[in-house]
């Protein structure tokens, strides 16, 4: 890990939510922070052929950030999430989308979802700047919302269209930090 993921602001940004939403379609206000990581596999049909996606949701609390490369090191995709609520957890991101570039796998395709839609009174990072940034990465961008499912079958489905293998890791995170 870089010095720049000390600080680190990815926990409750919402990625085991948005794994439960995609996986079970269900919703827990009172969901208890991922210790480590946790997997989940789920199969959708898209254009006539099966994709399996297999699911590491990572932790985002500090302690836990160098499981990381664990990870996504053989993962095909990366969903880097951040809290649209949280300016820092925007910024936490970026040093993720760095990390995964250096020592990610080399084709890896990230997915940058700010989570968390449904607050719009409390939004901090303008949907605007973050589609700009991940333009830039040529990152795949979407704004979701786990409670009130929201953009989360597309992330997964822009995923699929950007050609990844069958049966290849996906690889969720948060941060700059760690992951979740
Ligand atoms: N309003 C709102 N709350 C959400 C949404 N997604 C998650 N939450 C809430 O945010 C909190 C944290 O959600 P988690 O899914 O545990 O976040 P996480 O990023 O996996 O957290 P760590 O496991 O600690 O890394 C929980 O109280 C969720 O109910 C959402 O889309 N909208």
């Amino acid at each position: 890990m870089n010095e720049e993921m000390k600080e680190c602001y990815d926990t409750g940004v919402g990625k085991s939510s948005i794994v439960w939403r995609f996986v079970e379609d269900s919703f827990d206000p009172n969901i208890n922070p991922t210790i480590g990581a946790s997997f989940m596999t789920k199969t959708v049909q898209y254009q006539n052929e099966l994709h399996k996606f297999l699911i590491w949701d990572t932790a985002g609390q500090e302690r836990f950030r160098a499981l990381a490369p664990m990870y996504y090191r053989g993962s095909a995709a990366a969903i880097i999430v951040y809290d649209i609520t949280k300016e820092e957890s925007f910024q936490t991101l970026k040093n993720w989308v760095k990390e995964l570039r250096q020592h990610g796998p080399p084709n890896i395709v990230v997915a940058i979802a700010g989570n968390k839609c449904d607050l719009t009174d409390a939004r901090e990072v303008p949907e605007k700047d973050a589609k700009d940034y991940a333009d830039s990465i040529h990152a795949i961008f979407v704004e979701t919302s786990a409670k009130n499912a929201i953009n989360i079958n597309e992330v997964f489905i822009e995923i699929i269209q950007n050609k990844i293998p069958k049966q290849k890791h996906i690889f969720t995170e948060t941060r700059g930090c760690g992951s979740s």
